[in-house]
């Protein structure tokens, strides 16, 4: 044992040492060691070391505890540390979080709160450690929440098949405590109740808002922040969100930006579950939505029509099925296809375009509660990447007056790059020369659903709209065929010569039949002329 220990110590890496024995077997002894990275517990038996040793990464650790027994005639602390991490599954190439649970009793001194003492020397040790280890997304920093943390978690117990609550109550509770965030659970009982409690609510009681619901309670809960008064500071609270929903396209988006592959219901969640105990905060951009007669609405995810949102809505009917209304939804509408006729417009995205938005954000990050955050360098070489080879020889421009602005007097950023919607449009806009569609799909995070990738390249601060829209004359086939590709993420690379995706800062579209489908987020507007512009990193998102 004391060449066990002698070998542990010999690394200049080792913070701590001890020699512990399990919770459960009190005679099964083990040798404990922290490093910067790692806790490492290794079995003292005379059974050859690597079947004995366990190193369980900090970076997968949520949180670690000290504690005394129940027992006051027990003179022993207990220590225990909570894992989530990436594991095969049982006959599967797939990985998802998997909970990790590793306790110890201390018991090497006669007094109780010395023993006790040396417990949470540890688990401070542990904790400040696993804080330490912070996930660079393509080499860009975000910050950290701060500890301790207070929590608003809103579930809406209707959402996805009506089981957000028990998901909540086998999964989200128990992680929260154990990465000690405390939370306050709010019920929301009706649509809009989330909108207007953000509206109203003390803001400075709540270090993050985090949603377990579909993506419309995000939605709602987003437009109450930008619709008050302080809404520049309300918006930089930051956001959390939790699958409960059956599209769950954010919780997914925040997993993919995480980089693990991809996984669906409860692994999703107790993955979002897990990115939301490491607190990490990157800025998220929002989309500003302008329609005929309603209040302009903000946007986080998507706008959509034709196609995509039709599927969307009309699948409603089948949500008992979970994610598969989705699947169930696009083979109905792809045997009856449409042509949806209308004008789409856009601003295309450029170097210089993106390289200001960066600076601006970064200015505006001074003012933040939150410490600051680098913005990712722009590594698009072109930010017009047309599907379609002849795209760019067929674009026509229009001619029209400088660009005006909209909406001074209402709440929320200023909208420059959008004249009023019956003014044309300036002279820098594209119009596509196309005016039968069969879908516009304007994407801001990477999914569209759980297992819909639908912008690869998209990062949640990208500042960029990834449009994509495909023109009339596919075959049902070749769009299913784009939809079966796009679970990961290929429907780029199928060649396909009726889809068109280019990097925007704003568009309009205006239909032209009577009636129709367009969602914001997946959520129904107004139908009839709709426009659109980015607002780089407005606001504050817990990712991974
Ligand atoms: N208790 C409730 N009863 C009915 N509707 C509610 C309740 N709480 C919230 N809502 C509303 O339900 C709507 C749908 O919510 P959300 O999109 O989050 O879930 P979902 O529709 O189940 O998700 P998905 O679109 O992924 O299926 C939101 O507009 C929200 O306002």
């Amino acid at each position: 044992m004391d060449q066990c220990r002698a070998k542990l110590e010999s690394t200049s890496l080792v913070k701590l040492y001890g020699e512990f024995t399990g919770t459960s077997n009190r005679k099964g002894r083990c040798a404990v060691i922290l490093t910067e990275k790692d806790l490492v517990v290794q079995r003292l038996t005379s059974a050859p070391v690597g079947r004995n040793k366990v190193v369980l990464s900090l970076k997968d650790c949520v949180g670690c505890r000290a504690y005394r027994g129940n027992d006051s005639a027990d003179k022993a602390a207990y220590l225990v540390a909570y894992f989530y991490p990436l594991k095969r599954r049982w006959m599967s190439s797939k990985v998802s979080r998997q909970r990790v649970e590793q306790g110890f009793r201390l018991a090497s001194l006669q007094d109780p709160q010395a023993n006790l003492e040396e417990a949470e020397k540890w688990a401070r040790a542990v904790r400040e450690r696993s804080a330490r280890q912070q996930f660079p997304r393509n080499g860009v920093l975000m910050s950290q929440m701060s500890r301790p943390c207070q929590m608003m978690l809103l579930v809406n117990p209707q959402s996805g098949k009506g089981q957000a609550l028990t998901l909540y109550n086998n999964h989200i509770q128990r992680m929260l405590n154990e990465a000690g965030i405390k939370h306050t659970l709010v019920i929301t009982e009706r649509q809009n109740h989330a909108r207007e409690m953000v509206k109203e609510a003390d803001l400075s009681q709540w270090d993050a808002l985090v949603i377990m619901s579909g993506d419309g309670l995000l939605y709602e809960v987003i437009n109450g922040l930008l619709e008050r008064p302080d809404w520049e500071e309300a918006i930089r609270t930051p956001l959390g969100i939790l699958p409960g929903g059956s599209g769950n396209a954010l919780a997914a988006s925040i997993h993919h930006y995480s980089g693990a592959s991809p996984v669906t219901s409860e692994e999703l969640l107790v993955s979002c579950g897990f990115l939301l105990c490491k607190g990490l905060v990157s800025h998220m951009d929002m989309v500003s939505v302008h329609l005929c007669s309603s209040p302009r609405l903000f946007s986080f995810l998507s706008l959509a029509w034709g196609f995509v949102a039709d599927v969307d809505i009309e699948s409603e009917k089948y949500r008992h099925f979970g994610a598969v209304r989705f699947t169930i939804g696009t083979l109905v509408r792809l045997a009856s296809l449409r042509v949806y006729k209308g004008r789409l417009a856009y601003l295309p995205a450029t170097r210089d375009h993106n390289s200001e938005e960066a600076l601006r954000s970064n200015t505006m990050l001074c003012k933040d509660r939150v410490p600051p955050v680098t913005l990712p360098a722009v590594r698009d070489s072109s930010f017009h990447n047309s599907c379609h080879s002849n795209n760019s020889l067929k674009v026509r421009r229009v001619e029209s007056t400088p660009s005006r602005s909209v909406t001074k007097a209402l709440p929320g950023p200023h909208d420059s790059l959008l004249p009023p919607l019956d003014q044309p449009l300036p002279d820098d806009w594209v119009v596509v020369p196309e005016e039968d569609f069969v879908l516009m799909l304007a994407m801001y995070q990477s999914h569209l659903a759980e297992d819909l990738l639908a912008a690869p390249e998209a990062t949640p601060d990208d500042g960029v709209i990834h449009l994509f829209y495909v023109r009339a004359g596919i075959s049902p086939t070749a769009l299913l065929r784009l939809f079966l590709a796009m679970e990961k993420g290929a429907h780029l690379t199928t060649n396909c010569q009726h889809l068109v995706y280019t990097k925007v800062r704003a568009l309009r579209l205006e239909p032209y039949s009577p009636k129709g489908i367009i969602t914001v987020d997946g959520e129904v507007v107004e139908y009839g002329p709709v426009q659109a512009a980015v607002h780089r990193g407005l606001s504050r998102l817990i990712t991974g």
